[in-house]
């Protein structure tokens, strides 16, 4: 992209803005005489369009961004319900399993463990160095829910940071997709000869450690306007790294807090359908969790907002929360158990261990039952009409991606209810007729926070991320929906208002950046509402 700098004053001095200018017309006669844009766009469509399989789609897209950036955000902009499941869940994670495969050419920073002691110095070979804002980080140890994936969970990188382009206008030259190498367990990719990554086991703890540090520290003296986001490292190190780095870099993990707060937007809406239905107050839910890793433990944390806004202590909303893992019902009594899961650990239940799903729910009697733990099929049909004899609008949230290893399906969970299910999920799912209505399934994915969430607290400069800033994403989130998107009942509002949806929700961030006095940029504070939320949009990259 070419730049003009624009001088401009600020406080009597004078200083200089870059200001993004669009791409420059191709040489004369490079062009055939009845090219145009506008039926070039309709050309794209008709090529994507015409290729059977998705991951075809993917190929397709990920060329035209690189050769016509402007083109593929237009088009992604327009068409944001027929692109996301392609360059993100469930298309993005075919593209991880197959990275190694379908290479075509470098986007984004490989920086592995042999560049331990010199990270530094491959940060500052980026191109766009005073450009960078945003970087989603990986070390492909947990790629969705599709485990170790090395090297190859780099299109996750990718493809976050596509969504942060269209769905909140950060500039694509700000942007830097980074996948960490230090090495994977996954025995197929290691006897792949055409496995990019390092054929080596992952490293310990120990040296992971002692890289992280040196590469969180030279991003942030290579970088200095950087906000980093992990994501899909494996849940010990998601929770290790999130405490580590959180309160000296402006870092957040998208799996724990950008999940957490989608979560509790999406069943702020919900509750509040499911108890003018039953006519039981919202401050009775009890939520019955299936997984209890980074994204489950990271929602159950979040939920607990919902029950301190009805005005429970925090003993008690943390009482109105179960947790399931691969051993049963989490329980003091059960033995040993990793230090993420203790504090949802129940300390009332005495009994025998406690495996069966259908037996715990009759247990807890929950209100609402969210997966998040990549087993397909577990909310079966004993499971969803057990759920729907205890609540007339069962909450179910089958989370776990790609839609391949969701919990349920839509249609399932509409058929089995009675069409009475409040529904979202990780991945998107068709809607449906029933019962003479069209029935829309919700999309429960951190996709529609993190943008607004980053683009909040690059403009404000923030820091650090605190909690407030996460929950302030999750209720203006919440608080988006329109009149008739409610009539419709649904949980999330639709994806085409997604730069809306992100301004809307990065003012709210940069207000509680603002009372928490963590935004270093101080300007923004003389702004009214109405006037930053006019800032915020204005500063949105177009193509
Ligand atoms: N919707 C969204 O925005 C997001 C969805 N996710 C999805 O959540 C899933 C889990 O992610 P993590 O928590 O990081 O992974 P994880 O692997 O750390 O957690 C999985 C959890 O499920 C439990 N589990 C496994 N088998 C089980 C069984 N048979 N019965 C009951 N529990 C079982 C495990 O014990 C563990 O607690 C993934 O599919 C991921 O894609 C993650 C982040 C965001
Ligand atoms: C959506 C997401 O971040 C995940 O499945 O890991
Ligand atoms: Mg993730």
């Amino acid at each position: 992209m070419t730049v003009v700098l624009t001088p401009y004053w600020s406080n009597g001095v004078q200083k200089l803005r870059v200001e993004p200018q669009p791409p420059a017309p191709p040489p004369r006669g490079t062009l055939p005489a009845a090219h145009d844009n506008k039926v070039h766009a309709i050309r794209c469509m008709a090529q994507l369009r015409s290729k059977d399989k998705s991951i075809e789609k993917y190929i397709y897209l990920s060329q035209l961004k690189h050769a016509d950036e402007h083109m593929f955000y237009k088009l992604c902009l327009e068409h944001m319900e027929e692109f996301t499941p392609i360059i993100y869940t469930p298309t993005v994670g075919d593209a991880c399993i197959q990275h190694s495969h379908i290479f075509r050419r470098p986007e984004g920073l490989y920086i592995s463990i042999k560049d331990k002691g010199s990270i530094g110095q491959i940060l500052r070979g980026w191109p766009k160095l005073n450009e960078a804002r945003i970087s989603v980080v990986t070390d492909g140890s947990r790629i969705l829910g599709l485990g170790d994936l090395g090297v190859n969970g780099m299109p996750i990188s990718i493809g976050k940071l596509s969504l942060y382009v269209a769905g909140a206008g950060i500039r694509p030259s700000s942007t830097i997709p980074i996948c960490l190498d230090l090495g994977t367990n996954n025995e197929k990719f290691l006897q792949d000869p055409m496995y990019l990554g390092l054929r080596r086991k992952r490293v310990p703890d120990a040296e992971m450690e002692e890289f992280m540090e040196e590469f969180m520290r030279e991003m942030c003296k290579t970088f200095p306007k950087l906000l980093v986001q992990f994501e899909d490292f494996s849940t010990d190190h998601a929770f290790h790294y999130l405490d580590h780095f959180r309160h000296r870099y402006p870092v957040f993990n998208d799996d724990i807090q950008g999940t957490g707060a989608v979560v509790l937007s999406g069943f702020l809406n919900a509750a509040k359908l499911s108890s003018a239905a039953s006519g039981r107050p919202l401050n009775s839910h009890r939520i019955l969790f299936l997984g209890a890793g980074s994204a489950g433990v990271g929602v159950a944390m979040q939920l607990q907002s919902f029950f301190k806004i009805q005005g429970l202590s925090e003993e008690e909303a943390r009482n109105r929360i179960y947790l399931v893992d691969s051993q049963g019902l989490i329980f003091d009594s059960r033995g040993p158990m990793a230090e993420h899961k203790k504090y949802f650990s129940r300390r009332d239940y005495k009994g025998p261990p406690m495996t069966n799903l259908t037996d715990i729910i009759e247990y807890v009697k929950p209100t609402a039952l969210l997966g998040l733990s990549t087993i397909k099929g577990s909310f079966n049909k004993e499971v969803i009409e057990i759920m729907s004899a205890l609540n007339p609008r069962p909450i179910i949230f089958p989370l776990s991606n790609p839609v391949r290893l969701s919990e349920c399906e839509f249609h399932e969970a509409v058929e089995w209810s009675a069409g009475q299910v409040l529904f979202a999920s990780g991945s998107p799912f068709p809607e449906m007729e029933f019962g003479g209505k069209t029935l829309h399934p919700g999309q429960g994915n951190n996709m529609y926070i993190f943008p607004g969430l980053g683009l909040g607290s690059i403009l404000c400069r923030a820091s650090t991320i605190t909690d407030t800033m996460v929950e302030a994403s999750s209720l203006g989130l919440a608080d988006s929906l329109t009149d008739d998107e409610r009539a419709s009942d649904l949980l999330y509002p639709r994806l085409e208002r997604i730069r809306e949806i992100s301004a809307f929700i990065a003012t709210r961030v940069i207000r509680k950046a603002q009372e928490e006095g963590v935004d270093t940029l101080k300007d923004l504070r003389k702004l009214s509402d109405p006037d930053l939320l006019k800032f915020v949009a204005g500063k949105m990259w177009k193509p």
